[in-house]
């Protein structure tokens, strides 16, 4: 996975993590949209605590910012359970997944992000203590090789990933209760951005919040980030309340444009217009015309472009659509990809794509 610093990549460097703590929902009830999740998980979590048994396993499956780390705290606040959070690829050795495990106390939640990247001498590991709350550690090696029965206190495990495609079928299917979270509206971030706003004490005006909102690219990590530089802005170079002025002022500052495309997004559709006349491109060339590598811009760049409906992936190579000329106020050639595409794309009718 390709990490990104920019201002509107999904992802969250350590530093950030705790600028994010100080918003982050703590129960279920605070937890903005994303309501058939909820209301599953407020039957599953319920219908356990009503017989007094841990809940199923639970996957959480759906692209970076998007709250599973968030809805995994809130899963053992509203058990009044502890939680330990760990990450697959933290996990190099099962010795390292057995000591978390047999440390675990009874109805705990354990919290593994990134699942799908567990090593596999782990994973197989994890069947038994999902399935039968039991794992065998071997001794020694070679003939003389014992393995050790050791007990694991009933536990609920809460995967996340972002890659659920790359979950093998064994792991998937020992869990009981699988979410995906999709991106969030426009209206829905507004929400978050006001609740956020609340609780760091930025006044906020309803066209400002709806700004963030609209170049928030669905994404909750990006809107509470955007909120945090609108509010410097606002603070530094106006009378300290995010207005539609400030917001937009700030957001030209910050190079963030109307739909939420950053410097990178904007080279690359740049790149392909000006330079390669609409595409076909493959993807190295366009990167090395962008001076930027490869996975970055296949990571980081496309999947957002090809969501908002800017850019296709074809066999023959990368494409601009109608609406990616339109977007950089170029006329699009007869014959463009995506002439059938509408010319203002519509981000949040086609649900999540994984990235
Ligand atoms: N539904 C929501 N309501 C309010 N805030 C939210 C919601 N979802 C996410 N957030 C906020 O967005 C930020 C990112 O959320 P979170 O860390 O849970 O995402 P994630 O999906 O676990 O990301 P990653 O895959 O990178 O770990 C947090 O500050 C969190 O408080």
């Amino acid at each position: 996975m390709t990490d990104h610093e920019g201002l509107v990549s999904a992802y969250a460097s350590d530093a950030e993590l705790d600028a994010e703590a100080t918003v982050r929902p703590k129960r279920l009830a605070e937890f903005i949209a994303q309501h058939r999740v909820r209301d599953q998980l407020d039957l599953l979590l319920r219908g356990a605590m009503g017989r007094g048994t841990p809940p199923d396993h639970i996957l959480l499956s759906g692209p970076p910012g998007l709250g599973k780390t968030t809805l995994a705290n809130i899963v053992a606040a509203e058990l009044g359970a502890g939680i330990r959070v760990t990450s697959g690829p933290a996990i190099e050795r099962s010795g390292d997944l057995a000591a978390i495990l047999t440390s675990l106390g009874e109805g705990d939640v354990l919290f593994i992000d990134e699942i799908h990247r567990i090593a596999k001498p782990a994973e197989e590991l994890l069947y038994s203590a999902m399935e039968d709350f039991r794992v065998d550690v071997i001794v020694g090696k070679g003939p003389g090789a014992t393995a050790i029965p050791l007990d694991v206190e009933p536990f609920t495990l809460v995967g996340a990933t972002t890659r659920s495609g790359l979950l093998t079928g064994p792991m998937r299917d020992r869990f009981g209760f699988v979410a995906h979270l999709d991106f969030y509206t426009p209206a829905e971030l507004d929400v978050l951005i006001q609740r956020s706003a609340r609780i760091l004490r930025v006044p906020v005006t309803e066209d400002g919040s709806a700004e963030i909102a609209g170049r928030s690219r669905g994404t909750p990590r990006i809107a509470n980030r955007l909120l945090r530089r609108v509010r410097d802005f606002a603070e530094v170079r106006a009378d300290g309340t995010v207005t539609l002025e400030t917001a937009r002022a700030a957001l030209h500052v910050y190079d963030v444009d109307e739909l939420g495309l950053d410097r990178l997004d904007k080279a690359v559709l740049t790149a392909l217009v000006d330079s390669f006349r609409g595409g076909p491109v493959g993807l190295s060339t366009l990167a090395v015309a962008v001076g930027e590598q490869p996975d970055t811009v296949e990571e980081v760049c496309e999947p957002f472009l090809v969501r908002a409906g800017l850019l296709a992936r074809t066999p023959r190579g990368r494409v601009a659509t109608e609406a990616a000329w339109r977007h950089l106020g170029r006329t699009p050639p007869n014959g463009t990809f995506g002439a059938a595409m509408p010319s203002t794309p519509d981000l949040f009718s086609g649900g999540s794509q994984e990235v």
